[in-house]
C-alpha cells in the first residue's frame, strides 16, 4: 500500500499555544478517513497541514511523497482537493455554479480567462452532474442553498481529479434532507475504486458516510485512538475524548452517538 499522507511526531505551536502534540498518522491511498473531536481539539489545524497550507512547527509531514518544507508546496496543493467553508468565502457570490467547478483547473476563483479548454467545460459539467448540480449549472454561488453550495465546494474540490481529498465539515449546518443527501453521495463517490484516499474532519458521527474505513479520535491537539472506524467509533473511545459518557450504536453501516 502506498501512504498518501503521512505525519510524524508532529506539532503545533502557535502563539505559544500547543495545538498538536507529537501527532504521528499515516493515510494510505486506500483509505477514507473520518476525523473527530471536541472543539478545539486540532482537527482544522490537521487538514490545514494535509492541504500543505501549514508548516508543523516540529516534526515531519509527508504529503503525495513531498515532505513539507522540502517541497514547492504551489506545485504540491494542485493534487489535493480541498473543500471548506474557508475557501467558499473567496468565491464571489456572482460567480456561476459552472464557473466555480471549472476555474478550479486554473487554480484560481473568479472566472478571468473566456476561453477555458473543451476538456474542461466537458469536465465540470461531468463533475457537476456526478454531484447532482446540473440543473444549478448556471444559477449563481450565492443564491444556492446552504446544500447546494456544499456540493458546489465538494465538486470544485474533486475537478482536478486529486490525489488526496479533504473535506472539512461538509455536513455542517445542514438540514436534515440536506444531510442526508450529501452523506449518500460522499459515500457513492468513496467506495468508488478509482476514489482517492479521502479525509474528512466533522463534528459528529451521524455524518460519516457508509464506506468510510478508518477514524482518528482528537482530544486537546494530541490523538486519542486511530485505526479502523470500527474499533475506533466506539462508546469508550467518544465518551474518553469527549469527556463524558456517551452511547454510540452502528446500523447499516452508519453510526448514531448520544449521551448514555
Ligand atoms: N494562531 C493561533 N494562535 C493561538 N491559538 C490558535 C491559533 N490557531 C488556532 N488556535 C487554537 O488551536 C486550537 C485548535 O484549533 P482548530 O481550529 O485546529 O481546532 P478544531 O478541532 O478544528 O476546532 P473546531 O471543532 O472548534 O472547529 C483552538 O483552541 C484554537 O483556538
Amino acid at each position: 500500500m502506498t501512504s498518501v499522507l503521512q505525519l510524524s511526531d508532529v506539532s503545533v505551536v502557535r502563539d505559544r499555544t500547543t495545538i498538536l502534540d507529537s501527532v504521528s498518522w499515516t493515510v494510505d491511498e486506500s483509505e477514507r478517513w473520518v476525523v473527530l473531536g471536541p472543539n478545539g481539539a486540532g482537527k482544522t489545524t490537521l487538514l490545514q497541514l494535509a492541504a500543505a497550507q501549514m508548516h508543523p512547527t516540529s516534526g515531519r509531514v509527508t504529503v503525495l511523497d513531498d515532505t513539507l518544507g522540502r517541497t514547492d508546496v504551489f506545485e504540491l496543493r494542485p493534487r489535493i482537493g480541498f473543500a471548506s467553508s474557508a475557501m467558499a468565502r473567496r468565491v464571489p457570490r456572482d460567480e456561476q455554479v459552472v464557473d466555480v467547478v471549472l476555474t478550479a483547473a486554473y487554480s484560481v476563483t473568479g472566472r478571468w480567462n473566456e476561453s477555458y479548454d473543451d476538456v474542461d467545460v466537458r469536465r465540470a459539467r461531468r463533475v457537476l452532474s456526478e454531484w447532482k448540480l446540473d440543473h444549478l449549472a448556471e444559477r449563481r454561488f450565492g443564491a444556492l442553498s446552504d446544500g447546494e453550495q456544499k456540493r458546489v465546494q465538494i465538486a470544485r474540490a474533486v475537478m482536478t481529479d486529486p490525489e488526496l481529498l479533504l473535506l472539512d465539515e461538509p455536513a455542517a449546518s445542514l438540514d436534515l434532507g440536506s444531510r442526508e443527501e450529501l452523506v449518500q453521495l460522499l459515500g457513492g463517490f468513496a467506495s468508488a475504486a478509482e476514489a482517492p484516499a479521502i479525509v474528512m474532519v466533522t463534528h459528529h458521527v451521524e455524518e460519516i458516510p457508509a464506506g468510510f474505513t478508518h477514524a482518528l479520535l482528537l482530544s486537546g491537539g494530541t490523538v486519542h485512538a486511530a485505526g479502523l472506524i470500527d474499533e475506533v467509533i466506539t462508546s469508550e473511545n467518544l465518551s474518553g475524548a469527549f469527556g463524558l459518557p456517551l452511547a454510540v450504536t452502528k446500523d447499516a453501516g452508519r453510526f448514531t452517538a448520544r449521551a448514555a
